[in-house]
């Protein structure tokens, strides 16, 4: 049975590079379920597709080709031939990917595509992150943890990693993307049964590490109750 680790949280809070770590830790694969988000939103702007007008967004669902490694070391994101893996991180994308995220028909397209992709994973487990994935793509999942860090960490960490871009635009895009991506799932609090991480004072190390014991613990102890 595969092991799967879901992990949501707000941007910036270290999802993505906590949980790939994690995963290679752990010998599991990893899945960046906002890349797919994003991918949609970068295909929208390239295709000219209204992004506001859900019917066109909807109709480009069925020949949306999307390709994501989820190896830890071979990430790697695709839309059709496209390697778009830097693209989708661009500032016009994060403008964008709360508009057509917030569509309940593109939301259940790819809840079904991630759920087909957790369930062909070959490693003995997986870590999927997101915003939805403790509460709606695996309620069930045997690890759920809610990744937080104050707003003010994150929204430094974000800034030290885009150049050429102001901390003030940065801090904004983020909070209000949070505030969008809140009206639709909430991942600012952790629901029941699901342990919240708090890595406002921790460094990433001790993230990683953190996420890893509790992976370990609860397996273990799962293991001895079967
Ligand atoms: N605990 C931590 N301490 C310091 N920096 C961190 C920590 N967790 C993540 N980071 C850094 O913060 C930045 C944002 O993390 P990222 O994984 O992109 O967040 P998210 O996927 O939640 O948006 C990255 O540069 C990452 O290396
Ligand atoms: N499970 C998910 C993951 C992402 N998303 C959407 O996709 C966007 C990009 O997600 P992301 O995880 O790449 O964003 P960051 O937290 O890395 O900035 C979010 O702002 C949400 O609009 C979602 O709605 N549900």
């Amino acid at each position: 049975m595969t092991v799967v680790v879901a992990l949501d949280g707000p941007a910036g809070s270290g999802k993505s590079s906590v949980s790939k770590a994690a995963a290679r830790v752990l010998g599991f694969a990893y899945l960046d379920t906002g890349a797919a988000y994003r991918a949609l939103a970068w295909r929208c702007l390239e295709e000219g597709i209204d992004t506001h007008g859900p019917a066109d967004v909807i109709e480009s669902l069925p020949s949306f080709e999307f390709e994501i490694g989820t190896d830890p070391d071979g990430y790697v994101v695709r839309v059709g031939s496209e390697d778009v893996t830097a693209d989708i991180r661009e500032p016009r994308i994060s403008a964008t990917v709360s508009a057509i995220a917030r569509i309940p028909e593109v939301r259940q397209y790819l809840v079904d595509l991630f759920r087909s992709i957790i369930s062909g994973t070959e490693r003995p487990g997986i870590v999927v992150e997101g915003r939805d994935i403790t509460t709606v793509v695996a309620p069930d999942a045997d690890v759920r943890i809610l990744l937080t860090a104050a707003e003010e960490v994150r929204m430094a960490r974000r800034s030290a990693e885009l150049s050429g871009v102001s901390a003030e635009t940065t801090a904004r895009e983020l909070s209000s993307r949070d505030a969008k991506d809140s009206q639709v799932v909430d991942f600012m609090n952790a629901a029941d049964g699901v342990t919240t991480i708090d890595s406002t004072d921790l460094d990433f190390e001790a993230t990683v590490a953190s996420v890893v014991a509790l992976v370990r613990s609860t397996t273990a102890t799962s293991a001895q109750h079967t």
